[in-house]
C-alpha cells in the first residue's frame, strides 16, 4: 500500500576534479573524479496530485485514485515555490510512471553553479516517487535511473552516484551502480562557499573534453596516492588550471584564501569557490557554510523538514 506522498533529501555535491567518460549506454557513461558532498542540499517532495490538494491519506479507494493520478500526463512542478522543472527529474518520473505527481524541489543552493542541483533533484525524485507510489525499486535501481536521466540530459556525469554515497566520494570508475566504482576520503569538515555566477554544464560537457580529462586523470592519481582532504584541494587547483576552466573571480578568491593560510578550489562546473574550515571567512569573504554530508541521499520524514 502506498503512502502517496514522500520526501527525500539529497546532499549538494561539488566536484573538485573530473575526467569525462561518455558512452552510448547512460548507465555506463559517467566520470572519474572526486568531490565533496554537502549537508546543504535539495529536498524533493512527491505527492499524488489529489493528495496534495486534499491532504487525504485515506482509504483504499483514495489510494487507487492517487495511483491513477500519478500516471496522468503531468502534475505540478515547482522549484522553491515557483513553477519550474528540471529535465532529469522529468525523465525519472517517466521511468517510474509518476509523471502525474506533484513535485516540489526546494533548495538553498544556487542552480547551475556547480552544486549538482539537477542530479540531486533527479535522485530525490526517484527516491520519493518510489516510496510515494510503492514502485518496489531497490536503491541501486533508483540511483541508476537518476544517473541515466542526468547523463542523458547532459547536466552531469558523476554527481548522482556521489550524492547517493555522501561524504567525500572518489569516483574510481565511471557509471551507475553495478558499473562504476566508488571509494572515499574518510574525512569530515566544515565547508565554506561563495558563488559568483552560473557556468553551463551542458556547454562544457558538449565541447572537446580531451585536455580536461587528461588533467582529471592526473589529479585522481595524486589523490589515490594520498587520499586526504588537503591533497584533494591541491589536486583540484591543479585541475582547474590545467583544464583551463578557472574564471577570474574564482582564481582571485582561491589566491586570497591561500594568502590567508587556507585551502580553496573551484567547484566544477560553476563560478563557485569552496574552501575548508574558515578559509573564505579568513580571506574577508562572506561565505555560506555547512558540514560535509555524512549520510548520502535519503528518504526523510515530512515532519523533519517542515
Ligand atoms: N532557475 C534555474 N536556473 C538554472 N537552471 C534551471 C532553473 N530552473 C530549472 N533549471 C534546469 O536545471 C538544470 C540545471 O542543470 P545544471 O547541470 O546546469 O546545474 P546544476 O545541476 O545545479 O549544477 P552543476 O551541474 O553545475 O553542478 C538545467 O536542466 C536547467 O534547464
Ligand atoms: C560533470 C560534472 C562536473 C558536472 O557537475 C559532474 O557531474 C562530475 O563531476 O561528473
Amino acid at each position: 500500500m502506498s503512502s502517496q506522498r514522500a520526501t527525500a533529501f539529497v546532499p549538494g555535491h561539488v566536484t573538485a576534479f573530473f575526467s569525462a567518460h561518455p558512452a552510448d549506454d547512460p548507465a555506463v557513461a559517467g566520470s572519474r573524479g572526486a568531490g565533496v558532498t554537502l549537508a546543504d542540499g535539495v529536498t524533493v517532495r512527491v505527492s499524488a496530485a489529489d493528495v496534495a490538494a486534499d491532504g487525504a491519506t485515506g482509504d483504499a479507494a483514495a489510494a487507487d485514485a492517487a495511483a491513477a493520478a500519478a500516471t496522468a500526463d503531468s502534475g505540478s512542478r515547482t522549484i522553491d515555490g515557483d513553477r519550474g522543472s528540471i529535465g532529469a527529474v522529468e525523465d525519472v518520473l517517466a521511468d517510474l510512471n509518476a509523471t502525474g505527481a506533484d513535485v516540489a524541489v526546494e533548495t538553498d543552493l544556487p542552480i547551475g553553479a556547480g552544486f549538482g542541483v539537477s542530479g540531486a533533484a533527479a535522485l530525490g525524485a526517484a527516491l520519493a516517487a518510489n516510496a510515494a507510489f510503492d514502485r518496489g525499486r531497490s536503491e541501486n535501481d533508483l540511483v541508476r535511473t537518476a544517473h541515466a536521466a542526468e547523463v542523458g540530459r547532459g547536466t552531469g556525469l558523476g554527481d548522482v552516484v556521489a550524492q547517493a554515497r555522501g561524504g567525500v566520494p572518489v569516483r574510481l570508475e565511471p557509471g551507475a551502480p553495478g558499473v562504476g566504482e566508488l571509494d572515499g576520503v574518510p574525512a569530515s569538515a566544515r565547508v565554506e562557499y561563495v558563488t559568483f555566477d552560473e557556468l553551463s554544464t551542458e556547454e562544457v560537457l558538449g565541447g572537446d573534453t580531451t585536455a580536461l580529462s587528461a588533467a582529471g586523470e592526473a589529479a585522481l592519481d595524486r589523490l589515490r596516492a594520498d587520499p586526504r582532504l588537503p591533497t584533494l584541494m591541491d589536486a583540484a587547483r591543479g585541475f582547474a588550471r590545467d583544464a583551463d576552466l578557472l574564471v577570474p573571480e574564482v582564481a582571485e578568491a582561491v589566491d586570497a584564501v591561500d594568502a590567508a593560510g587556507g585551502e580553496a578550489a573551484m567547484a566544477m562546473l560553476g563560478r563557485t569557490v569552496f574552501a575548508l574550515g574558515t578559509g573564505l571567512s579568513d580571506a574577508g569573504y562572506e561565505p555560506r557554510a555547512c558540514r560535509v554530508d555524512a549520510a548520502g541521499a535519503r528518504l526523510v520524514d515530512d515532519r523533519d523538514r517542515g
